[in-house]
């Protein structure tokens, strides 16, 4: 059988007792370090071009990442080339730190310095693989032997630094596969390379503790982070980071957890990128801070440039779905949220903190506007379709009208599939509520009120017909006449008139049911007052049932 899970070993969760990180909570943003240019770079089925590199070093300046690891100088032409280009051409701002990548292995930390030669400051990080798979079949070795390459790589890189005295140098070990490593043994690599670098005597050094492969659910690393916080020696003077992987879809979980246990410093990519199914996500874990009312430290407010750059760097197009960036994340096309969001954001008062249902934060915030949190296809519902027509025409429907026209609406997106656009569902109320026949199409009314009730004469068509009547209001006088005229019976069940707003050509809006000979007819009308539009909503609902005004006339007489 090929599909046979006997053949996976569960992971072994931490044996702990004492763990205090569940109860934590993040209060403030840790130190971010961007990784895209050097793993998301080596994921990517064409890596970026040193110009590609350019741009997508000056985003995450600009969005405010204060470290950034640009590459892998020594296992790449284009990836020194660009070292070099940011040092020579000054590129890189003040407070900006930049970081590259080694392996530890003397030729490769050699070129590196080379590769960062002139640096204002740089973060040189090392790495070799710790975990027991690694140990046994990549690299043959036992214990000792892996925790003196650490040792050996972090004694060069001390070494070479000291040729460099210009340079503000922070020194960075990744007991790389960290996740697959037993804990005591990664305290004893960690021990040993902080022994040789001496934090404790001022040296900057981050220890990046990484889920190279992610191996167990987010608790398992949290807990592993927390227990390296507790064993390893010298940690008040280390920055203690992670770099989290995704493989099981819990990247960002990993990462804030980890910062729960202790971490003090978070790795990732924009979008998540990076190797197999990617990185941290930094948008998503600094939103997700945002979104509790935390400062963030990097301003995400231009999401739309954030993505067009990454795309363009990464050839690897944003998911519709991708937390706080994708197309449709701020969308709803079912019913029932449409109608929450849309009273929610009517029930909001300037200055209240954010409380809308159905979306976390205010789209506005990352430059996406409330158009297009309410799409209408066949899952719509009145409150979404009212809300479209208010939004974009400054049409408001009563509650009867809303019922009545979405169901026309949902039939139309039922019949066509798909998203029915504003411009759409505009047309259908045009043809269905608002198209007026030349026949009925009303041209004078004149009212007299006396002391038992109005007298109302109206004229309508062409060739114009005049009708007469007398009721308690304009309406009632109206409908006496049509009944009377047609020989029709004739009620008006609702009636609703509305002030447009600016931006319209008619002032008003009528919306009225009427039960004629006992069918429903609903119409509406637009017109440059209130009366007139009642009026014609009146005629064109009764025409709606009677057809050709002069006819039935004729035959009622
Ligand atoms: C989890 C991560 O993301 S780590 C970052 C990984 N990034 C990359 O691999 C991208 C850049 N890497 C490269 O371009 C290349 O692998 C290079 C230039 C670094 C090295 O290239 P090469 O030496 O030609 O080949 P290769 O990568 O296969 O070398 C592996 C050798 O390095 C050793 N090695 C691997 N990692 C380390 C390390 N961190 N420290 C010391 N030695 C190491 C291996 O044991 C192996 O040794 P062997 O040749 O004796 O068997
Ligand atoms: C080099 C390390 C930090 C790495 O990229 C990983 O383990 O995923």
């Amino acid at each position: 059988m090929a599909f046979d899970h006997s053949k996976y070993i569960p992971f072994q969760p931490v044996r702990k007792t004492d763990r205090r990180w569940p109860d934590k909570v993040i209060e403030k943003a840790p130190d971010w370090c961007a990784v895209d240019l050097r793993d998301g770079n080596q994921a990517l089925v064409k890596p970026m071009t040193v110009a590609q590199k350019q741009r997508l070093f000056d985003l995450l300046v600009k969005v405010g990442f204060k470290q950034i690891e640009i590459g892998f100088p020594a296992a790449s032409q284009p990836d020194f080339d660009f070292c070099r280009k940011l040092i020579e051409e000054n590129r890189i701002p003040d407070d900006v730190r930049i970081q590259v990548l080694t392996q530890a292995r003397p030729e490769l930390i050699e070129r590196t310095y080379q590769a960062l030669e002139g640096a204002k400051r740089a973060i040189v990080h090392v790495y070799n693989s710790t975990s027991t798979v690694q140990r046994e079949q990549v690299f043959g070795m036992d214990r000792e032997g892996i925790k003196q390459i650490a040792v050996n790589g972090a004694r060069l890189v001390q070494e070479i630094a000291a040729r460099y005295p210009d340079t503000d140098w922070t020194f960075q070990y990744s007991p790389e596969s960290f996740t697959g490593t037993e804990l005591d043994y990664a305290a004893e690599v960690i021990d040993a390379v902080t022994e040789v670098w001496r934090p404790d005597q001022g040296q900057k050094v981050i220890i990046n503790l990484p889920a190279t492969v992610e191996m167990a659910t987010p608790n398992v690393f949290a807990d592993q982070i927390e227990w390296i916080c507790d064993n390893i020696q010298r940690r008040e003077h280390v920055s203690i980071s992670v770099h989290t992987h995704n493989d099981r879809g819990c990247g960002v979980a990993a990462g804030e957890l980890a910062v729960m246990a202790g971490a003090d410093r978070v790795e990732g990519t924009l979008m998540g990128n990076g190797e197999r199914t990617g990185n941290m996500d930094l948008v998503t874990m600094a939103m997700n801070l945002y979104s509790q009312g935390i400062d963030p430290k990097v301003d995400m407010s231009n999401m739309a440039e954030i993505t067009d750059v990454v795309e363009a760097c990464t050839e690897i197009s944003t998911h519709p779905r991708h937390p706080y960036a994708g197309e449709l994340v701020f969308t709803a096309f079912s019913g029932s949220h449409q109608d929450a969001i849309r009273k929610c954001l009517a029930y909001r008062k300037e200055g209240d903190k954010w409380n809308v249902a159905y979306l976390p934060i205010d789209p506005k915030d990352l430059g996406r506007r409330y158009e297009e949190v309410v799409r209408i296809n066949s899952q719509s519902g009145k409150g979404g379709v009212a809300h479209v027509l208010e939004r974009d025409y400054k049409i408001s429907l009563p509650r009867w009208l809303q019922i009545e026209f979405s169901q026309c609406v949902q039939k139309e997106a039922e019949t066509h599939g798909g998203e029915i656009d504003s411009h759409t569902i505009h047309r259908l109320f045009e043809d269905r509520y608002l198209a007026v026949d030349n026949a009925w199409r009303l041209t004078t009314y004149d009212l007299h009120r006396d002391e038992e009730g109005v007298n109302a004469t109206v004229k309508f068509g062409q060739p114009a017909i005049e009708l007469k009547g007398h009721g308690l209001g304009a309406v009632e006088a109206v409908v006496a006449a049509l009944q009377d005229t047609y020989g029709i019976t004739l009620a008006v069940e609702a009636y609703d008139e509305f002030a447009l707003g600016e931006g319209t050509n008619a002032n008003a809006l009528a919306c009225i049911r009427i039960v004629v000979d006992g069918e429903i007819r609903s119409s509406a009308a637009l017109a440059e007052d209130t009366t007139s539009a009642t009026l014609q909503a009146l005629l064109s609902a009764v025409g709606n049932h009677v057809g050709a005004p002069e006819s039935v006339a004729a035959a009622t007489a």
